[in-house]
């Protein structure tokens, strides 16, 4: 795939509709505690209010997940994305991709194995921006997705201080009802055209032998 956006805390169908038409990619569902939290019951009735989207596009964000939480996720929604903050349960990450869903860590240091290391502001879901910066060593084979404060305004400066594979909000596309469509639109719009950018000045520097 090429560069992801995903658009986090997503508790209405409506707002999943609305982040979908904006062109994101993954949309996120918090299990973990927060103002956007959904139960294990209510992730369930939002994956089926959406029945032809692809299982893995949706993430299931939790926080320190014991071992049978993430086994009545998967077993509940198999083929679901999981992304974890702080320590999963041993085998996490095997029993994720087994089921065809995405791996995403988000911590200081990168997980063995995980597709996704996502680097994230230190209040998740705040919508405090951080010095976005780009992480000395990427392990091979991951990609690294940034979040925290990102905002329409900003996005284009952090992709092009951090050169991400892919970008994570939630707070920056939200206004008093929740999920903006407006907001998400032009956030996604903003965020691949700087990332189109980007690309497309490595390829001239390439073609240049610089
Ligand atoms: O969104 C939350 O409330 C949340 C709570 C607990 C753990 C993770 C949480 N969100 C994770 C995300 O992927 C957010 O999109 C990411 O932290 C960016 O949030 P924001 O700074 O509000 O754009």
């Amino acid at each position: 795939m090429g560069f992801a956006v995903k658009i986090c805390g997503i508790t209405r169908p409506a707002e999943a509709r609305d982040a979908l038409a904006a062109g994101a990619d993954y949309l996120g569902l918090v299990l973990a505690p927060s103002r956007r939290q959904v139960s294990l019951d209510q992730a369930q009735a939002l994956v089926d209010a959406l029945p032809g989207l692809e299982r893995s596009r949706w993430v299931a964000v939790l926080r320190d997940p014991d071992a049978s939480l993430v086994d009545a996720l998967l077993g509940a929604l198999p083929g679901i994305s999981l992304q974890v903050h702080g320590r999963g349960p041993q085998g996490w990450v095997d029993a994720v991709r087994a089921g065809g869903g995405r791996a995403i860590y988000s911590g200081p240091h990168p997980h063995p194995g995980a597709e996704v290391w996502l680097i994230d502001g230190k209040v998740p879901g705040s919508g405090q921006a951080w010095d976005w910066r780009r992480p000395e060593r990427i392990p091979a084979g991951q990609s690294l997705w940034l979040a925290g404060g990102l905002r329409v305004e900003t996005v284009a400066a952090a992709v092009a201080a951090v050169r991400p594979d892919g970008v994570d909000v939630s707070t920056g596309v939200e206004g008093p009802a929740g999920k903006d469509p407006v907001l998400m639109a032009a956030f996604v719009a903003a965020a691949r055209a700087a990332a189109a950018g980007l690309a497309k000045a490595a390829r001239d520097v390439r073609e240049l032998g610089i």
